[in-house]
């Protein structure tokens, strides 16, 4: 579901109206024994608000919408890896018998709130729905490390652009050819978006465009220009639904519309100061292959494939890992990625499992993965899904998880020097380096990138402290 202001009969829909007219579709008269709803941006932070008001129970809100009064209500911690997190552990509950269905929505009006929250005649958004909820908070520790809050750098286009430049000292490029390679991977996704429905900015563009400055594609923190960044100002809502083969039977669900959950994993990120290398995803890159172990698959069996872009380095740094080449002819979107699509808070991957359930009916017999990344390159949850039946299968992240957590906190050994940096217009420079005694540290300096660059190059000393 969707509804953009342009939009003719534009309706000012609420999440939960969102939410509740995507999950009437899902449903289609069954009943939901479970309804796990994904964060909003304005509950996910103790510093959001919602300007229109809330609802104070939000699958419930949704639930009480189509007449249900579920088992369990839950609302998942923050992160954009929720939606399909909350699929694989409704699986398993059915899987285990203490739920025969499980419905996940989500939804944000993040477009419509900010045209109305100061405007007159604006809607309220209120709505009291009481009731059991579990709420698991938002679950941001070690999410806002100090080090960075001491330079402003909070926020996702911030710290990403810190990434996207480690990258590119990694790979030896030049700022030139760094935002070129962010050009060519993105201009497919525009693509994509543009056959979309639900796309909030269908729109076709060429790399060029994608990296060329102008007054609509302002710089937002270097690299990124807005093009390049996860479009937040959208309306959209999606839902899933899931239940036992016999419960489908039961519902009359016909068999063609059956997909199964093959693989799954959820893993976790160092937090963002302590990882050895800032331009790698290693937790992403482990369940992407643990997904695709647990189902029998390589990558070369897959359909389709959906990697969680909010910014070009969510998807490079995968593809990094798992050696899958960003000009793949099966695309690394269905949707058209978070900048094109739109990135409609923690609910994207919603949307891409919706998509790929899509694929999947079309094309019977066929594998589709979904990457869900959350935070800063922080927790990522993968999902194979196909007509094919498969058994559940429990995965072993936690075993995976240990692994990782093993690999020693803080950067790589080497010299001193800027590992990366980024610069927000009109501000100083913030700068990650690597001290004499081989400590990280954050700094600000009013130095221009090309200085910056030379550090990479050669590296005399830290910047001063
Ligand atoms: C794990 C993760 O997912 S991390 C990612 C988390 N997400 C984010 O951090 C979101 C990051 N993005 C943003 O904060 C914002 O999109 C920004 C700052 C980059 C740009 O936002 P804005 O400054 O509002 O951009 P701008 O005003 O240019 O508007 C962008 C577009 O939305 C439209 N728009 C702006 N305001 C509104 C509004 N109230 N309602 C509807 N559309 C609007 C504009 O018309 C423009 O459309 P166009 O592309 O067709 O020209």
């Amino acid at each position: 579901m969707s509804e953009r202001l342009t939009d003719p009969g534009y309706r000012r829909l609420s999440p939960v109206d969102l939410a509740a007219a995507a999950a009437g579709l899902a449903l289609r008269g069954a009943t939901a024994d479970i309804v796990a709803a994904v964060r909003q941006f304005e509950i996910s932070t103790p510093w959001s608000a919602a300007p229109l008001g809330r609802a104070d129970n939000f699958p419930r809100a949704v639930a009480a919408r189509l007449g249900q009064d579920p088992k369990r209500a839950i609302l998942e911690v923050t992160g954009g890896q929720a939606p399909q997190r909350l699929v694989t552990e409704a699986a398993g509950e059915i899987a285990a018998g203490r739920a025969d269905t499980a419905l996940i929505v989500g939804a944000e009006a993040i477009s419509t709130v900010a045209h109305w929250a100061r405007a007159e005649g604006r809607p309220d958004f209120t709505e009291h729905a009481g009731g059991q909820i579990e709420d698991r908070g938002y679950g941001l520790d070690g999410l806002a490390p100090p080090a960075l809050a001491a330079h402003g750098l909070l926020d996702p286009p911030g710290q990403y652009a810190l990434f996207e430049h480690a990258r590119r000292a990694r790979l030896g490029l030049s700022h030139g050819d760094y935002r070129a390679a962010m050009g060519a991977l993105f201009a497919p996704f525009t693509r994509v978006a543009a056959g979309h429905p639900h796309a909030a900015a269908p729109t076709i563009r060429t790399a060029e465009e994608l990296i060329t400055e102008t007054p609509s594609n302002r710089m937002v923190a270097d690299p990124y220009p807005r093009y390049l960044v996860s479009r937040d100002k959208v309306n959209q809502g999606a839902a899933v639904l899931l239940a036992s083969v016999e419960t489908a039977r039961r519902l009359r669900v016909p068999p063609d519309r059956w997909v199964y959950l093959h693989g799954h994993a959820d893993l976790r990120e160092r937090d963002v100061l302590d990882r050895p290398d800032l331009s790698a995803y290693p937790a992403a890159v482990a369940a992407v292959r643990h997904a695709l172990d647990l189902a029998g698959l390589d990558l070369g069996d897959l359909a389709t494939i959906d990697l969680y872009s909010c910014f070009p380095i969510a998807v490079f740094a995968v593809c990094d890992g798992l050696g899958l080449p960003v000009t793949d002819p099966r695309g690394l979107t269905v949707t058209g990625g978070l900048p094109f699509f739109g990135g409609p808070g923690n609910d994207y991957a919603l949307h891409a499992i919706v998509e790929t359930v899509r694929r999947a009916r079309r094309a019977p017999g066929t594998f589709g993965l979904v990457g869900a990344n959350g935070g800063f390159l922080s927790k990522y949850s993968v999902g194979v899904y196909s007509t094919v039946p498969a058994p559940w299968r429990a995965n072993g992240s936690a075993t995976i998880q240990a692994g990782l957590d093993a690999v020693p906190a803080g950067p790589r050994p080497g010299p001193p020097g800027v590992e990366t940096y980024t610069r927000k217009p009109g501000q100083d420079a913030v700068v990650v380096a690597r001290g004499p005694d081989g400590r990280r540290f954050v700094t600000s300096t009013p130095e221009e990138g090309d200085l910056l660059m030379a550090r990479f190059r050669d590296l005399p000393r830290p910047p001063a402290a």
